[in-house]
């Protein structure tokens, strides 16, 4: 599945009047990495959770695919979500006593689907992501392969978007690096739209586009030459 463009204007988040992030415009090609960057409470996370409509903006507009997920309600917009945004965080959010399959197939709980195929683009992800699929708990997997089996959580829906929240903070500098790889494969041999808030600098240095935060001020938004 191709991503999903991305676009936004004029937006603008405050909390008790205080501005949290203001960002006046920004374009995302899919195929594109992009990372949210600045120093702590900058509004990286703000930025991150606006733009994947988990949060609702004081003003402004922001898109996907051309339609203005801003304007819409809770219900569609969650609709929104389901159908075209998968997520990877910080702590990885995983079901410590499942297996790493059982973990993958969790977004698909709710859904209609059919397990034989599920299962089998289940393995498919594991295997692509070099998580041992077999393990009885997810628990027993290295944290590098813990964030590996979150992402592949993320990929069974096939979303056009992935929304990261520090995906390597937790990490050491090896298993960052393994999750970067992913994240740049998911972007530049898949076509996703993959959008990261982070401090590490290693994902800066991978990123296709950068957009720089300052105290809640989009200080530039730059396109990166790697
Ligand atoms: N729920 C909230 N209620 C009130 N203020 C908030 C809330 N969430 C964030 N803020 C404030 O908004 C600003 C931006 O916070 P945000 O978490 O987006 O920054 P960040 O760059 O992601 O920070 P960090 O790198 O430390 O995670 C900060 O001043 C923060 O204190």
């Amino acid at each position: 599945m191709p991503g999903l463009p991305l676009a936004a204007s004029g937006l603008r988040l405050s909390y008790a009047g205080e501005t949290a992030v203001e960002l006046p415009e920004l374009a995302v090609e899919p195929g594109t990495l992009v990372a949210l960057v600045g120093p702590s409470g900058s509004g990286k996370s703000s930025l991150l959770y606006l733009l994947s409509g988990l949060l609702r903006p004081d003003s402004g507009a922001f898109f996907w695919a051309g339609e203005n997920i801003a304007a819409l309600g809770e219900r569609h917009r969650d609709r929104w979500r389901r159908r075209h945004a998968g997520f990877i965080f910080q702590s990885f959010h995983l079901i410590e006593e499942l297996s790493p399959l059982d973990n993958v197939l969790v977004p698909l709980w709710f859904d209609r689907f059919s397990a034989a195929s599920a299962r089998q683009r289940a393995l498919q992800l594991l295997d692509r992501l070099a998580v041992p699929s077999r393990r009885a708990q997810v628990a027993l997997l290295s944290r590098g392969q813990q964030q590996r089996v979150a992402i592949a959580r993320a990929l069974i829906t096939d979303p056009q978007v992935i929304f990261a929240d520090e995906p390597t903070a937790s990490l050491d500098a090896a298993s960052g690096e393994a999750v970067i790889d992913v994240l740049r494969q998911l972007a530049q041999e898949d076509g996703r739209t993959v959008v990261a808030a982070t401090h590490d600098p290693a994902v800066k240095s991978a990123a296709h586009l950068l957009v720089m935060l300052d105290h809640g001020h989009t200080v530039s938004i730059a396109r990166s030459r790697t």
